[in-house]
């Protein structure tokens, strides 16, 4: 299968990367605005294939959409990353009209694309996906909470003392500073409730610097991170050309689901062939609904600056 990934920089070169090394798929294009740069990061990567045992083909193109005609899956990676001591969305001026753009590229060469959105601020660019696309709303995922997700464990192992495979946990809500809500309620080690093991003040501290986890990086890196982010998108890539149907927390388009409508935000979804296959209804505390609901406002109030 085709998938496509825009933006040929950090994080889209990381995902290219990820999905090569899982062997999965068969064809991987990079598109950048820059000149060359996309073929040049395609042609660095294929020369890996043969040391680290792919056989994924990966090409690389300047804005020649053609070149993904028929691509089951997109990324959006393209956009500018936050500095340190920035907000992701202080972002949305300059990204805002990047994604609009590689959106209606992507879907006019593509009409059955599934497009998964990680440029910032992810929630509201999965939201002007939605606006802009005509796409029906489970061909549209933002990828956040598999990454929140990923860092959650970081810091559950950590703070357990224990590897990392023993952790479970899931952040949901908002890709933001404030707006994550990482369920510690739910967190086990090997199904136990963490609750058995870490007192409530380790436990909210390692759910602040799970929230904090992006900025974090952007400080020690001086630009936000891609490894993890480019890993997170493979994840999600994988379950959906493998039709593996992972619940993964992604930011969709919600319903009423979860209390809210028009807009979208971090839940769990079952993740198959056709996207979004299902919206995960799970019990919440009155706080962690609270929590939700907040997040949901300032959502809502960065959506506003697109104008719809
Ligand atoms: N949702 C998430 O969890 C995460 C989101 N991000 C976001 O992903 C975005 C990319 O981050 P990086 O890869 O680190 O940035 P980067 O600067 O390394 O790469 C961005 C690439 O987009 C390209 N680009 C810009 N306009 C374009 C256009 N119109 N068409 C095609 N390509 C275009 C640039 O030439 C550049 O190569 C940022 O907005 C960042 O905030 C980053 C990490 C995690
Ligand atoms: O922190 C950022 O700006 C990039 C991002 O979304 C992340 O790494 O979670």
């Amino acid at each position: 299968m085709k998938v496509t990934v825009v933006g040929a920089g950090a994080v889209g070169a990381s995902c290219a990367e990820y999905i090569a090394m899982k062997n999965f798929n068969s064809e991987v294009v990079l598109v950048d605005i820059k000149e060359g740069f996309a073929e040049g990061k395609a042609m660095d990567l294929m020369q890996t294939a043969s040391l680290n045992g792919f056989d994924t083909k990966i090409t690389g193109t300047t804005g020649d959409y053609s070149k993904t005609a028929g691509s089951k899956v997109a990324v959006i990676t393209s956009g500018i990353p936050r500095k340190p001591g920035m907000t992701r969305e202080e972002l949305i001026g300059i990204n805002a009209g990047i994604v609009k753009e590689v959106t209606q590229n992507l879907v006019k060469h593509s009409p059955d694309v599934i497009i998964i959105v990680v440029s910032n601020p992810m929630d509201t660019m999965a939201y002007l996906v939605h606006k802009t696309s005509g796409l029906p709303k489970e061909r549209i995922i933002g990828m956040g909470g598999a990454l929140d997700s990923a860092r959650f464990k970081y810091r559950l192992a950590e703070a357990l003392d224990c590897p990392i495979s023993d952790v479970d946990g899931m952040v949901i809500a908002a890709h933001s500073d404030t707006g994550m809500l990482p369920l510690l309620s739910k967190a086990t080690r090997n199904g136990v409730s963490i609750s058995e093991f870490l007192d409530e003040s380790t436990q909210n501290n390692l759910a602040e610097a799970t929230k904090v986890g992006g900025a974090t990086l952007t400080k020690l890196l001086g630009t936000s991170a891609w490894y993890a982010p480019g890993a997170a998108v493979s994840v999600l890539v994988q379950s959906i050309v493998c039709d593996q149907k992972k619940m993964i927390p992604c930011s969709v388009m919600l319903d009423g689901e979860y209390g809210e409508s028009d807009i979208c935000m971090g839940v769990p979804c079952i993740i198959g062939k056709n996207g979004i296959e299902k919206i995960v209804d799970i019990s919440l505390t009155d706080s962690e609904k609270e929590s939700f609901a907040t997040a949901a406002k300032a959502v809502r109030e960065v959506n506003g600056d697109l104008g719809f």
